[in-house]
């Protein structure tokens, strides 16, 4: 499998400010950018802090980027994978809707009455890990289920899980035009942090967009 990290982050490094709530950082061309990289996926994964957050669809926006997908066989959308310990995605959430696949990567911990409920409202449920969703685990499981190319959206919490094991193989971040600030906004790399072993990734791009700038990691 091979899975391509994109985010957009504030001047000073921020995915959103302390109060969690979805930030345009993106201008309208990074937006098409991201929504041709979901096009070209075979899932789009978030961590369920950002379902909480944003309720996104995770689906593509432009009609003729879905008639492509589906003329050469596959899916009008990607399927959306969700990291979600312990189920505490809501039944009414929009990555639901039946629009696209929808795989719930849970842990052993997750209450099996939400797993039904979860299957019930069109989700695919994938458990793995004790307390945490095993990630390396899960994601060989969707490789076996044909997911090759995967899309992580974020947030930062899933981000850094995803680089503690490895797991990244491209990053692409946006550095958009504001300052957030605030100790408590989620950043790029959230969880416990690195204290050694740093991830060395190389810089593959930079591209100006809108009126910041792309730049393209390699792991
Ligand atoms: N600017 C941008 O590009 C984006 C911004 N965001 C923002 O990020 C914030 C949400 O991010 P976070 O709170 O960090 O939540 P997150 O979206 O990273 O989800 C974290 C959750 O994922 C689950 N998880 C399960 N197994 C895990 C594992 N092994 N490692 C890590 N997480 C695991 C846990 O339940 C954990 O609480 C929101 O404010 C949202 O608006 C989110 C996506 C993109
Ligand atoms: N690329 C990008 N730029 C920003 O400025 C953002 N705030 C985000 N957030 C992500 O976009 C998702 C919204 O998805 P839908 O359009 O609802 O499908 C959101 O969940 C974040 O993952 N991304």
């Amino acid at each position: 499998m091979h899975v391509v990290v994109n985010a957009a982050m504030s001047v000073d490094g921020k995915l959103s400010s302390r109060r969690r709530e979805q930030i345009a950082i993106s201008g309208p061309d990074d937006f098409d950018r991201v929504d041709q990289l979901r096009a070209d996926s075979d899932a789009v994964m978030v961590g369920v802090g950002t379902i909480l957050a944003d309720d996104p669809s995770l689906t593509v926006d432009d009609a003729d980027r879905r008639a492509a997908r589906a003329d050469r066989g596959d899916p009008e959308n990607p399927a959306r994978v969700i990291a979600d310990s312990r189920i505490r995605t809501p039944p009414d959430a929009t990555v639901l809707d039946g629009r696209a696949q929808t795989y719930l990567l849970v842990s052993e911990a997750a209450p099996p009455d939400f797993i039904e409920e979860m299957e019930d409202a069109g989700a695919y449920v994938i458990a793995a890990g004790q307390d945490r969703v095993d990630l390396t685990t899960t994601l060989a499981k969707l490789e076996g289920d044909g997911i090759d190319q995967l899309m992580v959206e974020g947030g930062g919490e899933l981000i850094f899980g995803l680089l503690e094991e490895a797991l990244v193989d491209e990053l692409f971040v946006y550095i958009g035009p504001k300052v957030i600030g605030g100790r408590d906004a989620p950043t790029l790399a959230d969880g416990d942090g690195f204290i050694e072993d740093f991830p060395e990734p190389e810089l593959a791009g930079v591209e100006r967009v809108d009126d910041g700038v792309v730049l393209h990691w390699q792991f």
